[in-house]
């Protein structure tokens, strides 16, 4: 019988082949994990069959860890891994990369690292070596720590001495983004998390779509849904946080990637293109940009209108002046006032709501359309995680054209998928889920539209997909 973890092997090693000749075509070193990232270091993620050598072998590689070890040692390490999302939180706080950067290759004593955070060396140890064993930091002598290639993608692009006395603007400069990110999911997102259990049995919130009986309410105490519980004075630090760790999202999805898929061009000379829930424009900036022959609207709750208009008005100031681009506060569950849309399009709104809600406010949108308008739902459409022979039984999820079907080279069983984790943070935040595209066509069909068409990059929800529907 051939055996399974040989030919998992094989597939890394086949899939390796890829990755080195990418790098030799290139000329350039394949990225080692102990030396600090420089930019460009790296394999080419913007090159499709390098971005699927590479998923390939972490799938393979983590199947090979998961079939050799005993199944009481899988779940444990798996369980465990809140541990890692608390260690990470602490490193940012204490500025620990910061640190670290400014020590260089070297490295720094744990109790001079713990005397400059004020922490308990024995207590920071404990955590730093937690995070060594999972590539974040390496312990260079014994009680010397350095970065290395995951850690120093944590600095915030400050001196240490400033982010210490000056926390309030330690998430000033745009490379601390990922910092803002990781912080945010080792307290907002950790803490929800904790909530998932008593949330999905307690009855007063089991069956509940609503935001405000979400799991993060309970972990924080409040009866408002978390966004408006994030508008009160002491939150203010989190929703800087939380605005400025979205930006690392870019270095995932870049927004070239994001417009790719329906052809925009095709539509005529100013058709009116209105971004639902379009938060502070970022969509609509790239697509003025790129196509300025289209008139973008960008609706969104007052504030957040406000807070667009202002970067705007620095980041694109010929759009508004152009009228090409424009704001305008809306609220989406009411009836849209646009009624000659060409487009609405939805940029990661969908996955905020529950399906009774999302319904509510596609429906509103259906209301205001014409025969000719188009609805564009960006959002990540997550596989099944089942064979994908299966799927041939619930067609859906094939027959839309367009979509691709999540095959995986034997014996992977399934790729990792990291819309499923971002599903459960949704779902702890407000009631939000990732959909699989059986579940986007079935919203759809019950608030009036007809899934026509998918652009996807890829069929595991890595990438944001773009989802066409039509009025019927
Ligand atoms: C996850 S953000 C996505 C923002 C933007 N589309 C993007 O991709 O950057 C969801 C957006 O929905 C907006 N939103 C929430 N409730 C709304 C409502 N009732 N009416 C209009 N916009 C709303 C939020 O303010 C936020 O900007």
């Amino acid at each position: 019988m051939k055996s399974s973890i040989r030919a998992l092997a094989q597939l890394i090693l086949e899939n390796i082949d890829i990755l080195e000749a990418d790098c030799a075509q290139r000329h350039a070193d394949e990225p080692s994990l102990q030396e600090p990232f420089k930019p460009g270091s790296g394999f080419a993620t913007d090159r499709p069959e390098v971005r699927k050598a590479s998923s390939i072998i972490a799938a393979a590689a983590q199947q090979l860890a998961q079939a050799v070890r005993a199944p009481e040692v899988n779940l444990m390490t798996t369980a465990y891994a809140h541990t890692f999302a608390a260690g990470i939180r602490v490193a940012v706080e204490f500025h620990i990369a910061d640190i670290l950067q400014e020590a260089g290759p070297e490295g720094l004593h744990l109790k001079d690292i713990a005397s400059t955070c004020n922490a308990d060396p024995v207590k920071l140890g404990q955590v730093l070596r937690l995070l060594v064993s999972t590539w974040i930091f390496k312990e260079v002598k014994p009680d010397v720590f350095a970065n290395n290639r995951n850690s120093s993608v944590m600095v915030k692009g400050l001196p240490a001495a400033q982010l210490f006395s000056s926390p309030e603007i330690k998430y000033s400069q745009p490379e601390s983004a990922m910092a803002a990110l990781l912080a945010c999911i080792g307290d907002e997102c950790l803490k929800g998390a904790s909530c998932m259990y008593e949330t999905l049995s307690d009855p007063s919130t089991a069956f509940s779509g609503e935001g405000k009986d979400a799991a993060l309410c309970r972990a924080f105490g409040t009866k408002k849904p978390i966004w408006e519980f994030f508008d009160e004075p002491e939150q203010r630090d989190r929703v800087h946080r939380f605005g400025i760790g979205m930006k690392a999202a870019a270095t995932f999805q870049p927004m070239e990637l994001t417009i790719q898929g329906f052809d925009w061009g095709s539509l005529k000379k100013d058709s009116v293109v209105v971004d639902v829930g379009g938060g502070i424009g970022t969509l609509s900036v790239a697509l003025a940009k790129k196509f300025p022959h289209l008139k973008l609207v960008v609706q969104d709750r007052g504030p957040v209108v406000e807070d667009g208009l202002e970067r705007t008005s620095i980041d694109f100031p010929e759009g508004l002046e152009s009228g090409r681009l424009s704001f305008q506060e809306h609220d989406f569950f009411k009836t849209n006032p646009i009624k000659n849309a060409d487009v609405f399009m939805a940029k990661y709104v969908m996955h905020d709501w529950s399906d009774q809600i999302s319904v509510e406010i596609l429906k509103h949108l259906r209301e205001a359309a014409t025969p000719n308008t188009k609805l564009i739902l960006l959002d990540k459409i997550i596989p099944h995680m089942c064979p994908s022979s299966e799927l041939e039984e619930s067609a859906i999820d094939i027959s839309v054209p367009g979509s691709l079907k999540p095959d995986v080279p034997e014996p992977i069983i399934h790729m990792s998928g990291n819309g499923h984790m971002s599903s459960m943070v949704v779902m702890a935040f407000c009631n939000g889920q990732e959909r699989t595209l059986s579940s986007f066509v079935k919203v759809c069909a019950d608030a009036g539209w007809k899934v026509s068409e998918v652009f996807m990059h890829d069929a595991f929800g890595h990438y944001i997909s773009q989802i066409l529907a039509i009025p019927v």
